[in-house]
C-alpha cells in the first residue's frame, strides 16, 4: 500500500513582494510561506513528509492552460523597470508584478506539477504544495487576483495528459471563486470543479455573474462547474461540513475522480481579513479526511490564499497532519447551518439536480429565490465595493487547535486462533480480565461459563477502555455472536459514561433494546422497513435492495450518517456487520475510512468470526490506508430516496445537520 505524504516547499517562492502601494495588494505577503513552513518545522511535521523538490514549469507546461502571447507578456516583466512593472500591471486586476514574480510564478506551477507525478507514479500516496504566487484566479492570457499561472488547472491538464487520468476532481475551498479554473473546464466534462467562495449577492470580489450557484458548466461540461455562494460572512465549521455532505460528497463519488486536486485556500478560515469567516483551522482537517477516500487516496493541495499569519499556520498543520493519518480532532459543538448557507446548499442542490443522480430527489429551487432572480441582477451602482477600510480583524481570537496525538498502537485485534494478524495491526488479549464481568454481562451472557465467550467480551472491553484512555486508536474483533457483543458494547461504553454511534448493518432486524438517554445511537441497514418505534436514537435505514446496494448505502451514509455522526459527536464509533449481510467489501471498507473522522479514530469494527476474508482490507482501512473506489455510482432506488427523505424530514428538527433545504421563511 503507498505511503508518504509530501511536501514540496522552496524559500525562493518568498523573494517576491509587492514593491509599490496597493491597498488590494498589501495582504499577499512573503511571509505566508515562511511562517506555515516555520509551523511545520515546529511541530515536527517537515520531518514527517517526504520532501519533494521544486521544479520550473516549462513553457510546454504553461502552455497547457495560458496563452503564447501571455507567456510571452509575463517573460518580458524580470528585465523591467519599476515603471515598467508599474504600467504593465495596470492592464491586471488586483495584482502586482516583480523582476522574481516570474521565475517564482514558474516555481509554483511546477511545485503542482512535481506533487502531481510523485502521487500518480506512486512515489507518496499524498501531499501539499506551499507555493506563492497562488493561482486559482489566473486567466488564459490574464493575471489576476494575485495570480500569475494557474497552477492547479495546468496540474490538472498535466495530470490529463502525462498520466492519462481520465477524471480530475477540483475542490477550492478558498474563500474566493477560482473563476480562472472554472473559465479553464466549464465545458470540460473530465474535470469537476467545485468552488466556494464568499459572493455577498455579486457584491464581494471578483464579483462576477458567473460565480453564482446556476453556473453549472456549460455544453458537455453541464453540470461539471459547482458553485456554492456564500450571501452572508461568518460561516462556521457547521456550514462548511453541511456543504461537503449535501453537495460535494454525494457528487465526488458520483463522479469517481481517479485524482483529486484542491486549490488549498486558508482566508476561509476565521481571523482573514479577505474571507470574514469564523471557521476555525481545525476544520480543515475534516475536509482533508472527507476527501481521502476519493480516488484511492490521491489527494494533491496546492496553496491559494490565506492572509491571517496565526490562522494560516495552524490550518496548514491541520492539512498536514490529516494527510500523514494522524486522527482527527473531535468536530465540538456542530449545531446546523445558518439560515443563508441552507439556501445556498438548497439553490445548488436544486441547479445541479438535472446531472447528477444523487441529486435527483433534491428540491426545487425555493420560491424566493425564484420570485428575486429576476430583479436579483444587483444594481450597478449597488456593485460598487465599499471603500478599503482596514478591516478589524486583528482582535478576532479563537482556541488554539486541539492536540492530535497518534496512540502508540493504531489498530489493535481481537481474532480466533488460526486466522493471522494483519500487518501492521497487534493482537491484543485482556491481560487482566475482570473476575466480575461474567456478573455484569449476565444479563447478556446465555451461558455465563461459556469461557471463549467470556474471554472474547473480556478482550472486547478491555480494547474500549485502551481506545478510550487513547493507548490504542482503532479495532477489529471477530466473535462468534455479533448481537450478543454488541449488546456488550453498548453496555460497557454506558457503563464508561462514553456515547457511542453504532452503525450496523444487517439485512434484518436485530435484537437491541437501546436506553433512551441518548448515550447511544444506532443507525441501522436493512432491508426492512422496521415498523416498531425504537425510540429517537434508534434510526432505521431500509434498503429495498439490501446492504448490497452501494449507492443506496452511500447515500445514506454521505447524507445522513455523517451529518447526524459529525452532530453527535461520539467517543467511540462501534461498526458492526451482521452475518450474511451481504455488503460488498470495498463499501464496507469505504464507511470504515470515512466514518474515522469521527470520535478521533476510535472506530471499533465487529464481524462474525467466519468473515476471514474481510480481516485484512477492514484492518487496512483502520491503519489508515485509503479504502477501494467504488466506480462511478448509478443513482440509488427511488423508493429508497423517498424513504431516506421521509426519515430526513423525522430527524431533521433534532439533527439541524440533516437539513438541505431552506424553510421557506420568506
Ligand atoms: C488566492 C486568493 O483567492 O486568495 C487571491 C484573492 C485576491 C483578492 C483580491 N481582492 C483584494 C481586495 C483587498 N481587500
Ligand atoms: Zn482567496
Amino acid at each position: 500500500m503507498q505511503t508518504g505524504t509530501a511536501l514540496i516547499y522552496d524559500e525562493e517562492m518568498t523573494k517576491y513582494k509587492l514593491l509599490w502601494v496597493d491597498p488590494a495588494c498589501k495582504i499577499e505577503v512573503p511571509e505566508r510561506l515562511t511562517v506555515s513552513h516555520e509551523a511545520l518545522v515546529k511541530n515536527g511535521l517537515v520531518d514527517r513528509c517526504v520532501s519533494v523538490p521544486v521544479r520550473e514549469a516549462t513553457d510546454a507546461d504553461i502552455l497547457l492552460v495560458h496563452s503564447e502571447e501571455y507567456l510571452e507578456a509575463v517573460k518580458k516583466t524580470p528585465f523591467m523597470t519599476l515603471e515598467d512593472l508599474m504600467e504593465f500591471t495596470q492592464q491586471y486586476g488586483d495584482v502586482y508584478f516583480h523582476p522574481n514574480i516570474y521565475h517564482c510564478a514558474k516555481l509554483a506551477a511546477g511545485a503542482a506539477l512535481q506533487l502531481v507525478d510523485n502521487v500518480m507514479t506512486g512515489k507518496v500516496r499524498n501531499g501539499m504544495a506551499l507555493v506563492r504566487p497562488p493561482g486559482h484566479h489566473s486567466m488564459r492570457s490574464a493575471a489576476n487576483g494575485f495570480c500569475v499561472f494557474n497552477n492547479v488547472s495546468i496540474a490538472a491538464q498535466y495530470a490529463k495528459q502525462k498520466h492519462g487520468v481520465e477524471r480530475v476532481l477540483i475542490v477550492d475551498w478558498d474563500v474566493h471563486h477560482g473563476q480562472g479554473v472554472q473559465y479553464c473546464f466549464e465545458d470540460d466534462p473530465s474535470v469537476l470543479y467545485f468552488s466556494w467562495h464568499r459572493y455577498e449577492h455579486q457584491k464581494f470580489w471578483p464579483q462576477l455573474r458567473e460565480s453564482d450557484y446556476d453556473c453549472v458548466g456549460k455544453a458537455k461540461g453541464a453540470g461539471f462547474n459547482i458553485n456554492v455562494p456564500w450571501n452572508k460572512v461568518g460561516m462556521q465549521n457547521t456550514d462548511y461540513l453541511s456543504v461537503f455532505f449535501h453537495v460535494l460528497l454525494p457528487v465526488a463519488y458520483e463522479f469517481c475522480p481517479d485524482l483529486v486536486l484542491v486549490c488549498a485556500g486558508f482566508d476561509a478560515a476565521i481571523g482573514d481579513p479577505e474571507g470574514e469567516m469564523c471557521a476555525t483551522p481545525d476544520i480543515f482537517a475534516h475536509l482533508t479526511h472527507l476527501l481521502m477516500n476519493l480516488a484511492d487516496g490521491k489527494v494533491c493541495a496546492v496553496l491559494e490564499g490565506g492572509y491571517n499569519l496565526t490562522s494560516l499556520a495552524q490550518s496548514v498543520c491541520q492539512t498536514f497532519q490529516t494527510l500523514l493519518g494522524d486522527p482527527t480532532p473531535l468536530p465540538v459543538n456542530l449545531d446546523g447551518p445558518c439560515q443563508s448557507a441552507l439556501e445556498s446548499v438548497h439553490c445548488v442542490r436544486s441547479a445541479q439536480k438535472p446531472y447528477w443522480s444523487c441529486l435527483k430527489h433534491a428540491a426545487d429551487l425555493p420560491t424566493f429565490e425564484l420570485s428575486t432572480k429576476r430583479i436579483k441582477v444587483v444594481e450597478e451602482e449597488e456593485r460598487t465595493e465599499k471603500v478599503e477600510e482596514e478591516k478589524n480583524t486583528e482582535e478576532i481570537v479563537w482556541p488554539d487547535p486541539p492536540k492530535r496525538v497518534s496512540p502508540c498502537v493504531r489498530t489493535a485485534v481481537v481474532l480466533p486462533d488460526g486466522v493471522d494478524c494483519p500487518d501492521g495491526c497487534k493482537r491484543f488479549t485482556d491481560l487482566h480480565p475482570d473476575p466480575l464481568l461474567g456478573k455484569k454481562l449476565e444479563n447478556i451472557l446465555k451461558d455465563s461459563n461459556d469461557s471463549d465467550a467470556l474471554s472474547t467480551l473480556s478482550s472486547l472491553t478491555a480494547l474500549i477502555e485502551k481506545m478510550e484512555t487513547n493507548k490504542i486508536c482503532n479495532g477489529l474483533v471477530l466473535v462468534r455472536d455479533v448481537s450478543m457483543a454488541m449488546m456488550c458494547v453498548v453496555q460497557h461504553a454506558a457503563s464508561l459514561n462514553k456515547r457511542a454511534l453504532i452503525v450496523c448493518v444487517a439485512n434484518e432486524a436485530i435484537p437491541i433494546d437501546l436506553t433512551d438517554d441518548g448515550k447511544t445511537i444506532m443507525v441501522h441497514f436493512s432491508s426492512k422497513e422496521s415498523e416498531e418505534q425504537k425510540g429517537k436514537y434508534y434510526i432505521p435505514v431500509c434498503l429495498k435492495k439490501g446492504c448490497s446496494d452501494t449507492s443506496g448505502i452511500m447515500q445514506a451514509v454521505l447524507g445522513l450518517v455523517l451529518p447526524l455522526g459529525y452532530q453527535y459527536n461520539p467517543d467511540l464509533v462501534l461498526l458492526v456487520r451482521m452475518p450474511d449481510c451481504r455488503i460488498s467489501e470495498s463499501v464496507w471498507q469505504q464507511l470504515i475510512g470515512i466514518l474515522q473522522g469521527l470520535a478521533q479514530e476510535h472506530t471499533l469494527v465487529l464481524m462474525q468470526e467466519n468473515e476471514k476474508a474481510s480481516v485484512t482490507p477492514s484492518a487496512s482501512t483502520l491503519l489508515g490506508n485509503p479504502a477501494p473506489r467504488l466506480g462511478p455510482l448509478q443513482g440509488p432506488q427511488s423508493d429508497d430516496v423517498e424513504a431516506l427523505e421521509r426519515l430526513r424530514q423525522k430527524l431533521q428538527s433534532d439533527w439541524t445537520l440533516l437539513q438541505t433545504t431552506a424553510p421557506d421563511s420568506r
